[in-house]
């Protein structure tokens, strides 16, 4: 029988190199991939580290397809990137909001626009490093499955797949715990077996993405008035992109007690402080649904929820309150939630399906 295709998206770390190896081991047909997603050859050449693509990326990667003997390619896929991700996320802190890269990444470009290109040179799954399982559940159809490691576990970020995406993905390295891929990589002498882990957002390795978001737009963002719930001037803030509600640090207010972003006000370009009470709220509302273990949800008591990636969830009243349109209702109030991030429902470790914090 011919052995079954697979492009494994490598992005030269420990975590995707283990994953080809493991389904090479597994006896697939293994082809490497990296994504080309965010630099130009000046930035590559001049970057140190690599990055998730730059040129040592790529070094990396195909040295570690060499050592386990497949074949690699780097694809381009930037125009998908900059459309999908670098400009949502600009937009996203314009307009007052928080967003999450990785989770429009994972959707639009790692799967929408890696899969359908592997499925066209006829592949018959994609694969990543990613740290959680793919399951067929009983009722038919697929579901993102907490990894057995909840150190690393990476499931809030891939909510958002469709019934088709995760039908053609395998994610081996799901069943492992860190320690044990980096065991792997070394007994195997892969050249990543002590790689650094990724951290923060790959486009801007300095973090400093207020800085990134005026230069990529070309905007000047304004200063304006941080205020209180009723409206009381407080002081001048730097631009809304420099915020986020639920943030403490750089803001240089002082209320008597400590002070939280609660609300950013795009129209009116103001900033809103409270403490940490007024941090806190009970309801949230989210669309650009996407569900997955069941194929709808209309009211439910006592739903695990997240509101970011590392929160620590939380039990909330789920209601349909309209066509793509959700309303949790926490049992405690949560810290901090945040408009553009997402909210992930799990139910017995599996995600159940989320949406877009309104
Ligand atoms: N530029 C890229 N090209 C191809 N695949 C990528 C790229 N970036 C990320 N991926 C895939 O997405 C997965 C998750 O990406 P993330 O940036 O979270 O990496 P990570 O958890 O640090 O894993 P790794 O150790 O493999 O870098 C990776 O394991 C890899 O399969």
């Amino acid at each position: 029988m011919m052995s079954k295709k697979v492009v494994v998206g490598m992005s030269g770390g420990v975590d995707s190199s283990v994953a080809a190896m493991l389904l090479k081991q597994q006896g697939y047909d293994v082809v490497g991939v990296t994504m080309q997603i965010w630099q130009d050859e000046a930035e590559e050449v001049q970057q140190e580290n690599g990055g998730c693509c730059g040129l040592s990326a790529v070094d990396d990667a195909r040295r570690v397809a060499e050592t386990i003997g497949i074949p690699y390619y780097v694809m381009n896929f930037k125009d998908d990137f900059r459309k999908n991700v670098m400009d949502y996320f600009a937009d996203s802190y314009l307009n007052g909001q928080t967003p999450n890269p990785c989770i429009a990444c994972n959707r639009y470009v790692k799967w929408e626009a890696l899969l359908e290109r592997s499925l066209q040179i006829g592949a018959d799954y994609i694969a990543t490093g990613h740290y959680a399982r793919i399951e067929k559940l009983p009722n038919g159809r697929y579901a993102i499955r907490n990894s057995v490691t909840a150190a690393k576990d990476q499931t809030y970020a891939l909510y958002n797949l469709t019934q088709r995406q995760l039908a053609h993905t395998l994610m081996p390295v799901g069943d492992y715990e860190k320690p044990q891929i980096r065991k792997l990589a070394e007994e195997a002498y892969l050249p990543v077996a002590h790689k650094a882990d990724s951290q923060d957002i790959c486009f801007v390795p300095n973090g400093d993405y207020a800085s990134f978001i005026e230069e990529y737009t070309g905007k000047i963002v304004p200063e304006g008035n941080f205020v209180t719930p009723d409206g009381k001037i407080l002081g001048r803030h730097k631009g809304i992109i420099h915020y986020t509600v639920g943030q403490r640090k750089g803001l240089g207010i002082s209320l008597g007690e400590r002070a939280f972003v609660t609300e950013i006000r795009p129209q009116t370009n103001e900033v809103v402080i409270g403490n940490r009470a007024q941090a806190c709220q009970t309801v949230l509302r989210a669309n650009h649904l996407n569900f997955m273990a069941r194929e709808d949800i209309q009211e439910e008591d006592h739903v695990f929820a997240k509101i970011r990636y590392n929160h620590k969830g939380a039990y909330c009243h789920v209601k349909r309150t309209g066509e793509d349109e959700i309303t949790c209702t926490f049992e405690e109030p949560q810290h901090a939630i945040t408009p553009g991030q997402a909210v992930v429902l799990y139910e017995d470790g599996y995600v159940l399906g989320g949406g877009t914090i309104i």
